[in-house]
């Protein structure tokens, strides 16, 4: 027989190399292949990405969980865990697993902040110089927790001049938390006027900032900075006319996202710089950092800072005021009715708001929050996590480099600790009070602000400002659903999916709420 030609040999052995490469390690030799999993999934990355576009990757994740247990391969090189042990080892003290590129599109001004860093090393020395002004101390006592009031009167304030008492609440939280994140964020120097209608205030340009995150071309956008990052960044840094010609191309019109809200962050860093350089204000940079590290840093809270907090605050009132759970309604008057008048704000700015302190102290309303967060996490979605070397998770070998994560909306939904997960009821959190176990075991699988070195660090910024507001609507108001709503369920964005209240057919962002004495 003659030999084959050295060109058919090298066909052969590509074609052998790209079977066995595509197909035969990913299904048969690489250590995931042991994992629970559709093929379809385990073949290639571009299953999950078209869940991603449909916007339906987390459901699709959780239904995965749902067949397949608590460890599903999601991806060739992806896996995800619904299971203590999973968060343990990802995101536990101590972990050597790091935020993966998906998060350097939260970079701005082409500078790393707190959010994007994947190594321990360079994440933990940012955070050791930031973390005090977010401490519990700081927040709850003293000046951040007057302004947090002060915020809260001017919420109430525009809820007083809403016509016939009906407010469109997506809106009006979206403006109660710019203004608090701004002026914690930047004082003078940039905080923003959304929710003061009064003449001479920038309320129309700072309430247009609001616009920017709305935007459903932003999921697009997302879609692609993830999924073909190198030719999403080509397309938008194309000038002249190549500009013209790849326009129709751009998965969002320029400028893209959060652009009015990042030069609004750069113009208030700018002032303050001034400022310094006038000898206003004291400009030690902490720690070397340069001024565009810190606006970067900045921006990037600012941002973490807006939808969280009004998303969740969306949630709660529109759960209050179904008239199913008018009873929960009420017990959470009659709590934060019986609030002392000693235990207001006296501050001219905020006069009759309950403190920080003392809502933060109150066990209703405290479970009311906690039951939002639980069902309606403002970030629901997968947290993909990494790390440079092979590890082992529950029992599995996980090879360098494979993307892990959780999310709070499979881990919030696990029926074997949270009795009828998709039912609403602040009062598991009451009830199991008594069972001190039950209660301990619904707390390690809470997971609204994530967990470890990474766990948000504006938990109780945001849990001041959802507490005082909270009690302060419902000293004064009673709330329901106008009618035109009542099939109903708010809406709203994180990363590629809106997430909703699966049970309701029909989903409004924009949302009206009648306050009533
Ligand atoms: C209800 C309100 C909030 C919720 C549920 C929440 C939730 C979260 C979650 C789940 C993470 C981790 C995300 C991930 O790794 O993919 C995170 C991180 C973060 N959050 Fe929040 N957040 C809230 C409010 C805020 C506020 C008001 C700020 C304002 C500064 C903020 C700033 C941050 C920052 C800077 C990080 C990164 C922390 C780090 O890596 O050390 N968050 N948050």
């Amino acid at each position: 027989m003659a030999p084959m030609p050295i060109t058919e040999v090298s066909l052969v052995a590509l074609t052998f190399l790209l079977i066995y490469s595509l197909v035969l390690h990913p299904l048969l030799f690489s250590p995931l292949a042991k994992i629970p999993g559709p093929k379809a999934y385990a073949l290639t990355k571009w299953r999950l990405a078209y869940e991603d576009w449909r916007g339906t990757r987390t459901r699709a994740i959780d239904q995965l969980h749902q067949r397949h247990g608590p460890v599903v391969r999601t991806g060739p090189n992806e896996v995800s865990f619904n299971s203590l042990g999973g968060l343990r080892a990802i995101y536990g003290p101590g972990s050597p697993y790091g935020r993966t590129s998906f998060y350097r599109m939260f970079d701005v001004y082409g500078r790393q902040n707190l959010f994007t860093f994947h190594s321990a090393a360079a994440h933990g020395r940012r955070k050791r110089l930031v973390s005090h002004a977010y401490s519990k101390t700081v927040v709850v006592r003293g000046p951040v927790a007057a302004l947090v009031e002060a915020k809260a009167a001017e919420y109430m304030k525009l809820l007083g001049a809403e016509p016939d008492g009906v407010s469109d609440v997506f809106r009006t939280l979206h403006y109660y938390s710019l203004d608090a994140i701004t002026a914690f964020l930047y004082g003078r120097h940039g905080s923003t006027s959304a929710m003061m209608e009064e003449e001479g205030s920038k309320f129309e340009a700072h309430r247009a900032l609001i616009g920017d995150i709305l935007d459903p071309a932003r999921r697009r956008l997302s879609w692609f900075a993830v999924h073909w990052p190198g030719l999403t960044k080509w397309l938008y840094t194309r000038t002249g006319w190549a500009e013209a010609m790849v326009r129709p191309l751009l998965p969002m019109r320029k400028p893209a996202t959060y652009t009015g809200i990042r030069r609004f962050a750069l113009e208030a860093y700018r002032r303050f710089e001034d400022d310094a350089k006038r000898g206003v204000v004291n400009d030690e940079s902490p720690g070397g950092l340069d001024d565009l590290d810190i606006a970067s840093e900045c921006a990037d809270h600012l941002l973490a800072g807006i939808d969280t907090t009004s998303d969740t605050l969306m949630f709660l009132i529109w759960a209050l005021s179904r008239p199913q759970n008018q009873r929960f309604q009420d017990r959470l008057r009659d709590e934060v009715r019986s609030i002392p008048e000693t235990s207001l704000s006296v501050t001219s700015s905020s006069t009759g708001i309950p403190t920080v302190e003392t809502s933060d102290r109150c066990t209703y309303l405290g479970a009311v929050i906690k039951e939002t967060l639980r069902l309606y996490s403002p970030l629901p979605a997968y947290e993909p996590r990494s790390v440079a070397a092979e590890s082992a998770i529950d029992g599995y070998t996980i090879p360098a480099n494979t993307t892990v994560g959780s999310s709070p909306f499979s881990l919030h939904r696990n029926p074997d600790v949270f009795k009828d997960p998709l039912v609403w009821d602040p009062e598991r959190w009451l009830s199991a009070e008594e069972d001190p176990e039950t209660l301990a075991e619904m707390n390690r699988w809470f997971w609204a602000f994530s967990s470890g070195g990474r766990m948000c660090i504006g938990l109780h910024l945001a849990m001041a400002e959802m507490t005082t507001l909270t009690a302060a609507i419902y000293r004064k108001y009673r709330t329901s659903l106008p009618p035109d709503f009542e099939d109903v369920a708010p809406g709203i964005t994180s990363r590629f999916e809106v997430f909703s209240d699966d049970r309701f057919s029909k989903v409004a962002v924009s949302w009206l709420v009648l306050f009533s004495s």
